[in-house]
C-alpha cells in the first residue's frame, strides 16, 4: 500500500469545525484512510500542511470548462444579448482542438484553485473528458444539447450525442468521470426533443442538468405559454428527479422552491455569473430554508471571469445578504457547506467531505498571508477572505494534483500557450 500524509495542519471536519490533525491517504484505494495525531512518520509521500488549513476539495457544480477561451471577449451585456450577439457566433467556430486547449486551460486554473471536482456542459465532451483524465479530477460531463435555430431532425441529431455520450463516458477515467444528459434550458430545447429523450435519459441511467429560472427573460415566455411556472412545466417534462440539478434558479417562487424541496432535485448558485450578467438574485436562504440541496457553480469563464469557488463563496454571502435584506442571511458556514458537500451533493460526485472512508479529494489553504491573520475563523477565512492563490496543494483521489503550487499533472506553460494560439485563431475565425 503507498501512502500519502498531509502533516503539521489542521483539518476542516463535516461539522465545520476545525481542529489540529494530519491526514493519511491510501492511494491504492484513493480513500482517506486516517485523521489524527502524528500521522505523517511512515508515510511514503508527505505534504507540509503547516500554518495551513487542509479542506475538501472544492465541487464547481457548474461550468462551461472550455469557454476559458472566450474570457474577456465579450463583457458588459445581459443574457441574451451576450449569448446572440457574441458568444454564440464565436462558438460556431469552435473546433475540437480548440475546446480541448480552453478545457486543458481552465482545468489548469481550477487545480490552482483546489477544485477537485465539477459539472461541465458544452461540446466536444470526448475531448473535455480526456483532459480531466490527464489533469486528474473528478467530474460530471455532458453534450448540451440545444434546438433553436435546429430543425426537429438536427435537433434529434443533436440529442442522440447527447445520450451517446451520457452512454459511453459514464465511468471514464477509472471512474472519476460521471456523465449527465444536459438540455441546454427550457426555453432553448423543444416539448417534442424532452418528451422523447428524458425517458430515453432515464433508461440510461444518468441524471439531467439544465439551466433554468436564470432571468426574468427566460421566465417570461415559459409563463404564457404554457400557463405555469418554468419549474412546474419541468416537472410536466418529467424533469426534477432526484439527482437531477439545475444552474441558477434566481427567479424561482415559493411554488418552485416547494417543488424543488419535495423532489430532491438541487440547485448549482452562480452569484458571480448572475451578478455580471444582471439576471437577478437567487432567494439562496429561501431555498436552504426549505431544504433544497444548494451548491455553488462559477458558470463559464467567459460570464465570471475565473473558476474560483472561493471567490464564489464570498459572492454568494454577499449577494444572499442583499437578496435576503438580513446580514445573518447566506452565511460563512453556509458557503462554505456549499462549495464543497453541498455541490457534491448536488451533481453526485462522491466528495465533499473530509472523513475517513471517504475519497481522499483534498484542498490545502496556506493561512500564512497577512490577509488571513490572525485566526479567529477560519470558516469566515474561507467564506470572505482566502483567494484561489492560498491553495498550496490539491489531491483528487488520494494523487496529487499540485504541490507547493506546482501543478504535476498538466503541463502549465504548454497549456497557456496552446489556450492563447487556439483563443486568437478562433476570434480571427469569427470576426473574418
Ligand atoms: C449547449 S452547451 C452550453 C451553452 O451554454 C452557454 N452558456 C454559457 N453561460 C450561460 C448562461 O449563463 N446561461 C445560459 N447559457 C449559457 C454556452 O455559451 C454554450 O453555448
Ligand atoms: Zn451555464
Amino acid at each position: 500500500m503507498s501512502t500519502l500524509a498531509l502533516t503539521g495542519g489542521r483539518v476542516l471536519r463535516p461539522d465545520l469545525t476545525v481542529d489540529r490533525a494530519d491526514v493519511l491517504v491510501d492511494q491504492e484505494t484513493g480513500e482517506i484512510g486516517a485523521i489524527g495525531p502524528d500521522l505523517g512518520d511512515d508515510a511514503d509521500t508527505v505534504l507540509d500542511a503547516t500554518d495551513a488549513l487542509v479542506t475538501p476539495g472544492f465541487v464547481n457544480g457548474h461550468c462551461h470548462v472550455a469557454m476559458t477561451l472566450l474570457r474577456g471577449y465579450a463583457d458588459d451585456k445581459p443574457l441574451d444579448a451576450w449569448l446572440s450577439e457574441d458568444i454564440w457566433p464565436a462558438e460556431a467556430e469552435l473546433t475540437p482542438e480548440a475546446i480541448e486547449a480552453g478545457a486543458e486551460l481552465g482545468l489548469l486554473e481550477m487545480v490552482r484553485a483546489g477544485i477537485t471536482g465539477f459539472a461541465d456542459m458544452y461540446f466536444e465532451m470526448d475531448r473535455v473528458a480526456d483532459a480531466v483524465d490527464r489533469a486528474g479530477v473528478r467530474a460530471r460531463l455532458g453534450h448540451g444539447v440545444i434546438s433553436v435555430g435546429k430543425d426537429h431532425e438536427d435537433a434529434r441529431e443533436d440529442a442522440e450525442t447527447g445520450l451517446e455520450f451520457a452512454r459511453a463516458f459514464d465511468g471514464a477515467a477509472d471512474g472519476r468521470v460521471r456523465t449527465a444528459f444536459m438540455p441546454h434550458s427550457l426555453t432553448t430545447v423543444s416539448e417534442a426533443i424532452y418528451e422523447e429523450f428524458v425517458p430515453k435519459a432515464r433508461d440510461a441511467g444518468v441524471p439531467i442538468h439544465l439551466h433554468a429560472n436564470e432571468t426574468n427573460d427566460e421566465v417570461t415566455p415559459i409563463v404564457e405559454e404554457h400557463g405555469v411556472r418554468p419549474l412546474e412545466y419541468a416537472r410536466e417534462l418529467g424533469l426534477l428527479e432526484p439527482g437531477d440539478f439545475l444552474a441558477h434558479g434566481v427567479h424561482v417562487d415559493e411554488t418552485e422552491i416547494s417543488l424543488l424541496a419535495e423532489t430532491g432535485a438541487g440547485v448549482i448558485h452562480c452569484p458571480a455569473s448572475n451578478m455580471k450578467l444582471a439576471s437577478g438574485m437567487a432567494p439562496v436562504q429561501a431555498l436552504l430554508d426549505a431544504g433544497v440541496t444548494v451548491g455553488l457553480g462559477t458558470d463559464g469563464a467567459a460570464s465570471n471571469n475565473d473558476l474560483s469557488l472561493l471567490d464564489e463563496a464570498r459572492d454568494a454571502a454577499m449577494i444572499g445578504k442583499l437578496a435576503a435584506d438580513d446580514a445573518a442571511a447566506v452565511a460563512a458556514a453556509d458557503v462554505v457547506e456549499m462549495a464543497t458537500a453541498g455541490s457534491a451533493e448536488a451533481i453526485g460526485l462522491p466528495a465533499g467531505r473530509l472523513e475517513t472512508g471517504a475519497p481522499a479529494d483534498l484542498a490545502v489553504i496556506d493561512l500564512s498571508g497577512p490577509h488571513l491573520t490572525p485566526h479567529h475563523d477560519l470558516v469566515s477565512h474561507l467564506a470572505y477572505a482566502a483567494a484561489a492563490s492560498d491553495v498550496r496543494h490539491t489531491v483528487c483521489d488520494g494523487r496529487v494534483l499540485m504541490r507547493d503550487r506546482d501543478v504535476r499533472t498538466l503541463d502549465a506553460d504548454r497549456v497557456r500557450e496552446r489556450a492563447a494560439a487556439e483563443a486568437a485563431a478562433l476570434v480571427e475565425r469569427a470576426e473574418s
